[in-house]
């Protein structure tokens, strides 16, 4: 079996009580969905670090008080050798109002109407953990981009 190369993505949360920000991607991979934000982590960044100038990138909105992570997940791809390893992050609170950027459109949705059926397919799988409260460790393997051939999803209480 051919080895698996990992690449570090985030994706990022900036929630407000009962309402959750999401961006609609304009172009590049996921395109045409809703998600939150994250992109790929670059050299000499921590994923923390990532996640904070990847929200100020997409959303236009600034992170205050930093990101706690609340999952990690690993996404394989059919015929691709390369996964990506996406580490997930809330938001402990942010300034600024939500703006449009090149790559994503942010809007604000109530956690009890998100637009699953405009989402990846995994996302309504491992979001309720995530809009309860919980921490979560998750792998998918996907055939193309809408297909999910098998999961894996655990509630976590910490990530060591
Ligand atoms: C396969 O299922 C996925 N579900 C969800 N919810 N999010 C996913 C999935 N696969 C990838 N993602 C996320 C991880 C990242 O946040 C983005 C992809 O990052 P992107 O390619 O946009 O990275 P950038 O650094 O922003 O890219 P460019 O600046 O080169 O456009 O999707």
């Amino acid at each position: 079996m051919s080895e698996l190369t990992k690449k570090l993505f985030t994706l990022a949360f900036i929630r407000e009580g009962n309402r959750l920000l999401l961006g609609y991607k304009k172009r590049g991979f996921g395109q045409g969905r809703w998600n939150a934000f994250g992109g790929k982590v670059e050299a000499g960044e921590t994923p923390e670090e990532a996640a904070v100038r990847e929200v100020q990138e997409e959303a236009g909105v600034m992170v205050v008080g930093g990101v706690e992570k609340v999952g990690e997940l690993l996404f394989t791809f059919e015929g691709d050798p390369t996964a990506m390893h996406v580490m997930v992050f809330s938001a402990r609170g942010y300034t600024g109002t939500p703006t449009e950027s090149e790559e994503m459109k942010p809007q604000w949705f109530s956690v009890d109407s998100l637009p699953y059926s405009l989402m990846w397919p995994d996302d309504e799988l491992w979001y309720p953990i995530y809009l309860r409260g919980g921490k979560f460790r998750g792998r998918f393997h996907f055939q193309g981009h809408d297909k999910i051939l098998s999961e894996k999803l655990e509630e976590v209480q910490t990530f060591d």
